[in-house]
């Protein structure tokens, strides 16, 4: 209710302004809308995540360049990393974008439909929302026909001793730390740690890695975690299968207490760095009270339209996406979008191919099964690997452990899955994604073009050109 008692009522609310900010275009100019942000405009992507993490990645590759460019006879050194104006450059590029979507939004004309409220959204009833502002002025009540979900999700804090008593660090802050630690544990094992460790470690700073299971980013397939897990051995002090017991303040930094294969330990750092996962928000806007479902894992059910268990009401992206990236949540956007200008004629999501990357060291890219997956669903496959240092770019970079490998179906040669280690993966990998998404076989996709020679996409081809296919 606003201030004169009137529930005020809309056409439509959207939660969030991350991937729900690009809901709005010129075919909503008649509908009266509400945005409902209760952290930074744009959400975790432009601010905290994606966009600022790649341009420290950026920085990170040059700082990087002197560790391997005298193998190949050209002696560079790094003079210095000025994490001041590294840090001040990228925010001061995204800080001012986020400030004006928000203006775009609240005082363009264009969206004189719109009104914002800065406030944290949680449901009551159907359709039925309490805003509380962030002001602290009075909690209001807001209705509307339709409702969309775009709340994504917020890190996951381990319950670990003491750990809320540190001085820890997530994605959130640890960019925008005032100085470079000299020493960073980082704990966790997955996409945030593996490219954290890389900026840090590039920086000069003297990073561990806490893991608690066998292997790092061991979601991948088997060879390319294997294969990164020993890369990373070599550059930081990484400690597999280690359970933290406990956190504590320790001479101006932190300690932990682990538990390993070698029993008990402590690693002491500047900082710590807590990466381990994310956990959508739905819980949070008590979603259950919209009539609105979840599933074990907290993420909103959706079904392939994106609608939720609660009719009139939609999810897209990380609070109800298990894969929590940024182009799905973009692709489930444009699906929302057209589902309600076009209710009448809705389109599906398509899932069925979704790529990820991971932009640490060597860079890892992905899409499709796995060949642990294949063999967990008892799909047949045939695989084959390519390493970079057999195709001519390779050898230019002298690269001995980047490889692709390629899954593809024996009979069909249907390609199922791909998996890239090495420079320039997120790349490579994007021909092999359209293939699939087309259907393209493997064997008219390696034989039926020409590959530029001597292109790093060779690695590609012969990765396809060597199925073992039966006769
Ligand atoms: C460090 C990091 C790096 C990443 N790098 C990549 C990458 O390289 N590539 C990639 O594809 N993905 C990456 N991701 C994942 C990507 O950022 C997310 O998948 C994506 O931002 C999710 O978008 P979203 O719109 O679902 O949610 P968000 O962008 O998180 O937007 C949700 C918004 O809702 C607001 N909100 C939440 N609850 C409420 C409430 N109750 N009331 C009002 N507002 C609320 C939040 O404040 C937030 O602004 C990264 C994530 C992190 C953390
Ligand atoms: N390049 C990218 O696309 C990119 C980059 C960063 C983040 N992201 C997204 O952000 C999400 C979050 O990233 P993340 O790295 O935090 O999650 P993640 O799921 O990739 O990794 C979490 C890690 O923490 C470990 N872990 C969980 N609980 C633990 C505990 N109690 N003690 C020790 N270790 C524990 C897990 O074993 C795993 O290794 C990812 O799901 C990813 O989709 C994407």
């Amino acid at each position: 209710m606003g201030l004169d008692g009137v529930v005020a009522h809309y056409d439509l609310v959207i939660i969030g302004t991350g991937s729900g900010n690009s809901l709005l275009d010129p075919r909503f100019a008649g509908w009266r809308v509400a945005m409902v942000e209760r952290g930074v405009f744009g959400g975790t992507c432009l601010n905290v995540g994606c966009i600022p993490t790649k341009m420290f990645v950026h920085a990170a590759d040059l700082a990087a360049v002197p560790g391997h460019s005298a193998r190949l006879g050209v002696d560079t050194t790094l003079d210095g990393v000025r994490w001041a104006d590294i840090r001040d450059r990228i925010f001061g590029r995204i800080d001012p974008i986020a400030a004006g979507g928000q203006t775009y939004r609240t005082q363009h004309p264009d969206n004189a439909n719109v009104t914002v409220y800065a406030g944290n959204a949680r449901f009551t009833g159907d359709r039925t929302l309490e805003i509380t502002p962030n002001d602290g002025s009075a909690a209001e009540t807001i209705t509307a026909d339709r409702v969309v979900l775009a709340a994504g999700g917020r890190v996951t804090v381990p319950d670990i001793e003491g750990i809320r008593d540190v001085p820890f660090h997530t994605s959130d802050t640890i960019m925008r730390v005032p100085a470079l630690p000299r020493r960073l544990v980082v704990l966790g094992g997955g996409f945030i740690a593996a490219e954290f460790a890389h900026v840090f470690s590039s920086f000069g700073v003297e990073v561990t890695v806490v893991a608690r299971s066998g292997a790092l980013l061991r979601a991948e397939d088997r060879d390319v975690s294997t294969r990164f897990t020993e890369l990373a051995q070599q550059r930081w002090d990484v400690r597999l299968d280690r359970k933290t017991l406990r956190a504590q303040n320790h001479d101006g930094g932190v300690r932990l207490h682990l538990e390993g294969p070698n029993g008990a330990e402590t690693v002491d750092a500047d900082l710590l760095l807590v990466a381990t996962g994310r956990t959508p928000n739905g819980d949070q806007l008590d979603v259950a009270a919209g009539g609105i479902d979840t599933a074990p894992s907290g993420h909103v059910v959706v079904d392939e339209y994106q609608r939720t268990t609660a009719d009139g009401v939609w999810a897209l992206g990380d609070i109800s996406s298990p894969y929590e990236l940024k182009h799905v949540a973009n692709h489930e956007a444009k699906v929302v979008q057209h589902n309600l200008l076009h209710p009448e004629d809705p389109v599906a999501a398509d899932h069925r191919f979704v790529p990820h990357a991971v932009f640490t060291s060597p860079q890892i890219a992905s899409v499709g099964l796995t060949e642990q997956e294949a063999e967990r669903r008892g799909i047949r496959w045939i695989a084959s690997t390519h390493t970079f240092g057999g195709i001519a770019y390779g050898w230019a970079m002298e690269d001995e452990t980047g490889f692709a490998k390629v899954l593809a179906d024996p009979d069909t040669a249907q390609i199922l899955g791909a998996h890239i280690i090495g420079p320039q993966a997120p790349t490579l990998i994007q021909p092999i994604i359209q293939a699939m998404t087309f259907g393209l076989d493997a064997k008219t996709m390696a034989r039926g073009q020409y590959w530029i020679h001597p292109g790093m996409p060779e690695v590609v081809e012969n990765a396809l050109l060597n199925l073992p296919f039966p006769e």
